[in-house]
């Protein structure tokens, strides 16, 4: 048995509303996951279902073999869980919101206080370990919550946009942690982030409406792109009658701006002429192609930003 998580025709309704489809996945011991969709997709409520929290309708779903709805407990064991809130015990210190998960799975102090320094060490919080999280910013709560996380030393790490609210710095140290935990552990990661998934992550599904959509490595998912002509085009002046003019273009494909620049996915080589004869050339200050990146890919196939 080498898969670490195993999905088969999974599918959970809320109501009428299909949250989860008849999603299969299986997902190798030791690899870095990532489960990319645009909100509301399902990411979350695979989680849910994985780490026991939710029942599916329909499907079975096995966490290193133990079945999440029949053996729970087991499973609950084996994972480490980090939610999307920082949900941690205000009124209990940084090293103490750490020995309350390591009794709550049952582990004796002479094991966990060895383990506790370890954890600290790896996420910075050593001299803050008597602090309260209220004294934290969000980027240390975050990192506490990491390390709560793997004190019981879980085969299957759950991080639920582990970096969402972060600032660059705090999200790169998290990155650090995730990618020293590499090869020790699976890992499955939720992110709306691209450059998340591309550098950390070995295997990523694009899921939307509750479906997989595609499935691959970055460079593997990129390389789908490889027909597409990704340009890149800034304006001197008058970029939002220009914003107007690009998105009613049928040729373009995708449109996505930052300030005065444009990166714009065209149908193909042939749609570049047509497109300079309705703008014309006064007010372009740059125009040039570009490799397409996994949010293109991203794009391409959700119809949708990351985030909306
Ligand atoms: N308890 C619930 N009751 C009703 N609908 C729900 C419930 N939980 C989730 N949903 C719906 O199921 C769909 C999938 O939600 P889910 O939270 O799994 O998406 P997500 O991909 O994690 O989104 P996000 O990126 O916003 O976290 C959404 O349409 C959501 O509104």
């Amino acid at each position: 048995m080498d898969s670490a998580l195993s999905l088969r025709g999974i599918t959970k309704h809320y109501g009428s509303l299909a949250a989860v489809e008849r999603f299969s996945l299986e997902v190798a011991r030791g690899t870095i996951f990532a489960l990319l969709g645009p909100n509301g997709a399902g990411k979350t409520t695979i989680i849910k279902i994985l780490t026991t929290l939710i029942r599916p309708d329909a499907g079975t779903a096995l966490v290193e073999g133990h079945d999440v709805q029949r053996a729970g407990k087991e499973v609950r064991r084996l994972i480490g869980v980090v939610p999307q809130d920082n949900n941690l015990d205000r009124y209990l210190t940084c090293r103490e919101n750490l020995a309350m998960q390591a009794r709550l799975h049952g582990m004796a102090p002479a094991d966990y206080n060895r383990r506790i320094d370890e954890l600290l060490e790896l996420v910075g919080l050593s001299g803050r370990q008597h602090d309260f999280p209220d004294t934290f910013s969000g980027g240390m709560q975050r990192r506490l919550v990491v390390a709560r996380a793997l004190v019981h030393r879980p085969r299957v790490l759950f991080l639920d946009e582990p970096t969402t609210g972060l600032d660059p710095q705090s999200r790169r140290a998290v990155w650090e942690y995730v990618d020293s935990l590499r090869d020790s552990m699976t890992i499955f990661l939720t992110t709306h982030y691209m450059d998340e998934a591309d550098a950390l992550c070995d295997r990523i599904v694009i899921m939307d409406h509750g479906r997989a959509l595609v499935d691959g490595s970055s460079a593997e998912l990129k390389e789908r792109m490889a027909h597409a002509h990704v340009y890149e085009l800034q304006f001197r002046a008058h970029a939002d009658r220009y914003e107007a003019m690009l998105a009613g273009f049928p040729f373009v494909r995708s449109l996505q701006r930052a300030g005065d620049t444009f990166r714009l996915c065209l149908a193909g080589e042939e749609s570049l002429k047509p497109l300079m004869d309705a703008i014309g050339t006064e007010d372009i200050r740059k125009l040039c192609l570009r490799e397409p990146s996994l949010e293109d890919v991203f794009i391409e196939l959700t119809g949708r930003e990351v985030r909306e």
